[in-house]
């Protein structure tokens, strides 16, 4: 593993009597793309609100690039190369999906350019309206997106402010299936390119193909850390997603 680009130490957090993430621990390497699994309701989607700066842990840190991000603003997280998509993104009603990229980037160029003429920014959004097949919805208003779409769209957002880390909220949800491999290809590329992933994802083939390494939760405690192949002979993830008498015939077959 390369130097990491985020660590998360402790990491604690309820809902008041209801503990959902207790001592959770992990690296993310600045050349890795980690999954993020765990059955519905094990505290995924909490534990990337806590490291992107959406909700706060009751105990604990996140550093990124060796930085505590205690206390600042998911805003600012992001400006500083910690990017995340949503589950259900929502767009803005009165720009088109063209606009929504060429406007997007970490220092602002691209919304200046928006405003000036076409640059190396556009260029580079452009590429992305490609690269993601939204080219024949590029002109519509991003709200009239469909669900998949608007997903594709939410991705080469955060793309092009060339983040360090990306956290993916079920990149594959609504998306076409032939469209997941090609986002396998893309996410690759750009991790060669030096952007690392937290992937939250329940397409086990999807994680196989796309990531090197998976952290399971389960009732909010991190029960494997381990390649994806490895998983199915892990009998606490068997028994997490199937249950322990399940568990012990299949590991034990
Ligand atoms: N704002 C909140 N207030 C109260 N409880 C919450 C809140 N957010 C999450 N929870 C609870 O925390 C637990 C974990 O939720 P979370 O959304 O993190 O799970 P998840 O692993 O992402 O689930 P899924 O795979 O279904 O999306 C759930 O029991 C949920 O009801």
């Amino acid at each position: 593993m390369a130097e990491a680009v985020l660590t998360a130490e402790h990491i604690a957090k309820a809902f008041g009597a209801h503990k959902v993430l207790s001592d959770v621990r992990f690296c993310i390497g600045a050349d890795e793309i980690v999954g993020l699994l765990g059955p519905n309701g094990s505290g995924k989607s909490t534990l990337l609100n806590i490291v992107s700066g959406f909700s706060r842990p009751d105990a604990g840190e996140i550093l990124f690039l060796g930085k505590s991000l205690a206390g600042m603003p998911s805003h600012k997280i992001a400006r500083h190369g910690l990017v995340r998509t949503f589950q259900l993104p929502s767009m803005p009603h009165r720009m088109t999906v063209r606009e929504v990229l060429r406007a997007g980037s970490r220092d602002g160029a691209g919304l200046l350019n928006s405003f000036t003429g076409k640059g190396s920014e556009d260029a580079n959004a452009d590429e992305l309206i490609e690269q993601f097949a939204l080219a024949p919805v590029a002109h519509l208003p991003a709200s009239s997106l469909s669900g998949g779409q608007k997903k594709l769209l939410s991705i080469a957002v955060a793309l092009r402010t060339r983040p360090k880390l990306l956290c993916l909220d079920e990149p594959t949800a609504g998306v076409h299936p032939q469209l997941r491999g090609r986002m396998v290809e893309l996410l690759k590329a750009f991790n060669k390119r030096g952007v690392a992933m937290l992937v939250v994802e329940h397409d086990m083939h999807f994680i196989r193909e796309l990531c090197g390494r998976c952290i399971v939760l389960d009732r909010g405690e991190i029960i494997a850390d381990c390649a994806p192949r490895e998983l199915t002979e892990n009998e606490r993830v068997v028994e997490a997603y199937l249950g322990k008498s399940v568990a012990r015939q299949k590991v034990s077959a």
